[in-house]
């Protein structure tokens, strides 16, 4: 009979099962109590080093330490003891110091000792400026808490409002952007925010600016006043308005690095280059060709310069992978990217501020700013993308000489540190021509080209701080040359607006699609002198190329008359159409991109001399009204019929014949009838529904149960991962079964190279022929099918 039983576990009789539970049940409860305990006794002045030192869940702690997190930082032993005694906390420390487990930490924990359940809903709520960055936070949030039990969401838009809507109500922890989460708040009615107890604004300056005002206001609103906030950034202000707005607590201010006589890592070397905008392009490929195996980052104004850099970079093909990155992209692309630019060794990717802020790239070594920053905070948080946790990273600023002057003064009142440096002669590229042919060929190309010359001199136009920006003293018909475009696009300025505002303005109120009629346009202007290019434009590629030229010449025409911004839709900063109304200027979380607006006839600049662009929008929406109307009443309006089997034609709704209506019965019977008719389908699809709820809800239970019981009996790292069960990436899930993003296995997309190294080939080559049986690919084009039958007929 023993045989029967070997190979496999005994199972506990019933009475020692119990006395197992309860004794687990005893110890969570004595854990609770001590840690209410220690937490009341703790000295917030206290030194704490390592995690192990803190009163913390054995939860938690098991989770730091398989996240390999030993020993405090600065910030982290600073601002933890303070937030787990439940103070209102204003964080502020250098880039890349650990500031996202300062508030994760005490999120769990003070979760923790409440024995916060599903039940009690959302117990914190952490709030990021940008989508990349609450993935980021979530990730660290689902490795250091992979061992509670506590459900955690992720709200960013990008995926089924619908979807996501369904299992809010149940969630304790959500990292969110401020515009999703609205729509919730303001739309899904299942969802309670009542019980909150913490609120986090990660990069809080930027999510307090106007950018995300209305929407962080608004948000503030519903949330309970009694409750723990905390706010954390590099660049921390005190600002009492943004203190009120929040309702904050007699605020802890902890700022580890104020005394530090800079406001960046010690270990970040900071660099500037004077080069003339003409010259930007050349000494930025320069720069890339020096450095093909190192992995860079270029920040850019604006999604269009970011998109023209890149193809044309990409044509010049540097000899290393590059990548582009804006807030226009699609959400899984980004993704993609972000994780292709966090995994690779070496590569170069091109992007607006979407990455400025918080995101934390392993192992960057160069941040180049080819377009200068809007301020000095930018700055900060651009280079603090490399020389992160105790590593070493260097910054360049590229500075057109107008620019020098005003930008090292900010720098200086911020306290960043930064040398000038010359660029090495023999190390400069001229890619004038090279540029000038690709655009000349690839028309497309040469369109990006004056959409991202447009935006960008706009960008230097509407910024605010003219001690730095001087749109009237660069080169730009310089700068457009060096683009490779045929002259500079003819540009009108307006007053009205700045760089800053319209960069956080929503996509929604700048895409304002007016659309731009023809019976609006203005008759042409006098016949306008042709150039050389315009000529040789209209000969070559007549179809695609002259379509574009057109269309921008048209745009220009439109605008030239109007007065205002771009036609052009997808240019969000380049309609600068209407003046946003006060407390209506929030914009899209992912809306990063810097931008600018107008196009118009004078090559020469002359800021300041044309009308309040909302007077002249008005008149001109009035004017297209009004045509629009006239356009109506000459057309009248079509008629819609429908076709019977035999061709004929009938009207959309026909009255039925009177007598067969009468056979019926009378029309309240009929009323009746109806509606009886339609409650029974209605009855019948939610009985439907209910039990679909009802078998859902009992999967979950069961699958509940079998994870809670794994745990008990001490399986805890048995515990299937959600993962298994449906067989997808979970943002809204336990965190206990949330797989680690390191334990995914992905498959790893081959990066593409441009050139492959000497040593690359020589390997490959040595390799090959150590091998001794030959393997031979798929054939996958008609060249590999033909080369195969040669071979076989061989
Ligand atoms: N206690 C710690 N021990 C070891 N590494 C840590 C610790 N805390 C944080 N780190 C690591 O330091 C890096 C930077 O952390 P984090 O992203 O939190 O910085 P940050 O201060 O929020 O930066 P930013 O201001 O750019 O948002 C991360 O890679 C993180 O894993």
């Amino acid at each position: 009979m023993a045989s029967a039983n070997m190979g496999r576990k005994s199972k506990p009789a019933p009475k020692a099962k119990t006395d197992l539970k309860s004794l687990k049940r005893k110890r969570v409860v004595d854990e609770h109590e001590q840690l209410v305990h220690a937490i009341a006794e703790l000295d917030v002045k206290a030194e704490i080093k390592d995690f192990s030192d803190l009163p913390i869940s054995a939860t938690t702690a098991k989770g730091l330490d398989a996240s390999h997190f030993k020993t405090l930082t600065d910030i982290q032993s600073k601002a933890v003891p303070l937030a787990l005694k439940g103070k209102d906390i204003l964080g502020a420390a250098k880039t890349g110091s650990g500031k996202t487990l300062a508030f994760l930490v005490p999120v769990l924990e003070n979760l923790y000792r409440q024995k916060w359940t599903e039940l009690d809903g959302l117990g914190a709520l952490i709030i990021s400026p940008t989508r990349e960055l609450a993935i980021q936070i979530f990730e660290v949030l689902r490795k250091i808490g992979r061992y509670h039990t506590f459900s955690a969401g992720l709200v960013i838009g990008g995926r089924s409002l619908q979807e996501e809507r369904e299992r809010m109500g149940r969630m304790n922890i959500l990292v969110c952007t401020p515009g999703r989460m609205l729509q919730h708040l303001d739309q899904t009615a299942a969802f309670e925010v009542d019980n909150l107890q913490m609120l986090v604004l990660d990069e809080a300056d930027r999510i307090m600016d106007m950018g995300f005002q209305t929407s962080v206001d608004a948000i503030v609103e519903h949330l309970p006043k009694e409750r723990q906030t905390m706010l954390f950034s590099a660049t921390q202000t005190k600002k009492v308005s943004d203190l009120a707005r929040l309702s904050l607590r007699d605020p802890e201010y902890v700022s580890v690095h104020e005394a530090a006589s800079s406001a960046t890592p010690a270990t970040l070397q900071q660099h500037y280059l004077i080069t003339p905008l003409p010259e930007k392009l050349n000494t930025l490929f320069g720069f890339i060709r020096a450095n093909l195996k190192a992995k860079i980052i270029v920040f850019l104004s604006s999604g269009k310069q970011v998109r023209f850099v890149y193809e044309s970079f990409r044509h010049l093909q540097p000899g290393i992978p590059l990548l582009h990155l804006h807030g226009r992209q699609k959400q899984t692309a980004r993704l993609d990217i972000t994780s292709r630019f966090s995994a690779s060794k070496n590569s170069c990717i091109f992007a607006t501020d979407v990455v400025a802020r918080g995101l934390d790239f392993p192992a960057v070594d160069w941040v180049i700013q080819l377009d200068c920053p809007e301020d000095a905070d930018t700055y900060i948080h651009r280079v603090g993308r490399t020389a992160r946790y105790e590593r070493v990273g260097r910054a360049v600023l590229f500075l057109d000489p107008t620019e020098e002057e005003g930008m090292l003064k900010r720098l200086e009142q911020k306290k960043v540190p930064i040398q000038k440096i010359n660029v090495r002669q023999n190390k400069q590229q001229d890619i004038k021509n090279q540029l000038q042919n690709m655009c000349f060929q690839d028309p497309e190309l040469k369109y990006l080209g004056q959409k991202a010359f447009t935006s960008y001199a706009k960008s230097l136009f509407l910024q605010k701080d003219k001690e730095i920006f001087k749109v009237n003293d660069v080169d730009l018909e310089g700068f457009a040359a060096s683009m490779g475009l045929p002259g500079a696009p003819r540009i009108k300025f307006m007053k009205g607006d700045d760089a800053k505002k319209i960069k956080n303005a929503p996509r929604a109120a700048l895409d304002s699609s007016d659309d731009d009629s023809e019976a609006e346009k203005k008759p042409k202007k006098k016949e306008e002198v042709r150039t050389k290019y315009d000529r040789m434009f209209e000969r070559r590629n007549q179809d695609v190329l002259s379509g574009h030229y057109s269309k921008m010449i048209a745009e220009d025409e439109v605008e030239k008359a109007d007065g205002e911004g771009d036609a052009d839709e997808d240019d969000d900063f380049l309609s600068v159409k209407r003046v946003l109304p006060v407390g209506d200027d929030e914009s899209s979380e992912d809306d990063e991109e810097g931008g600018v607006a107008a196009l118009g006839p004078a090559a020469k600049i002359i800021p300041g001399i044309s009308t309040e662009p909302i007077v002249v929008d008005s008149k001109r929406k009035e004017k297209m009204l009004q045509s629009k109307k006239k356009l109506a009443s000459l057309k009248g309006k079509g008629t819609k019929m429908v076709f019977d089997d035999e061709g004929n034609a009938h009207q959309l709704y026909e009255l039925e014949d009177e007598e067969a209506f009468r056979q019926r019965g009378t029309a309240q019977e009929q009323r009746a009838k109806f509606l009886e008719e339609e409650a029974a389908r209605v009855r019948e699809a939610d009985l439907d529904d209910k039990q679909l709820a009802k078998e859902k809800k009992r999967e979950k239970k069961e699958k509940r149960k079998a994870r809670e019981a794994a745990l008990e009996a001490g399986e805890d790292d048995e515990v299937p991962a959600l993962q298994d069960v449906d067989d997808d990436y979970d943002p809204m899930a336990l965190l206990a079964s949330l797989p680690m993003a390191d334990e995914e296995e992905r498959p790893v997309k081959k990066q593409k190279k441009w050139f492959e190294d000497d040593e690359e080939v020589e390997e490959e080559t040595r390799k090959r022929k150590s091998r001794v049986i030959e393997t031979v690919d798929e054939p996958e084009t008609l060249e590999d099918l033909e080369a195969l039958a040669a071979g076989l007929l061989n």
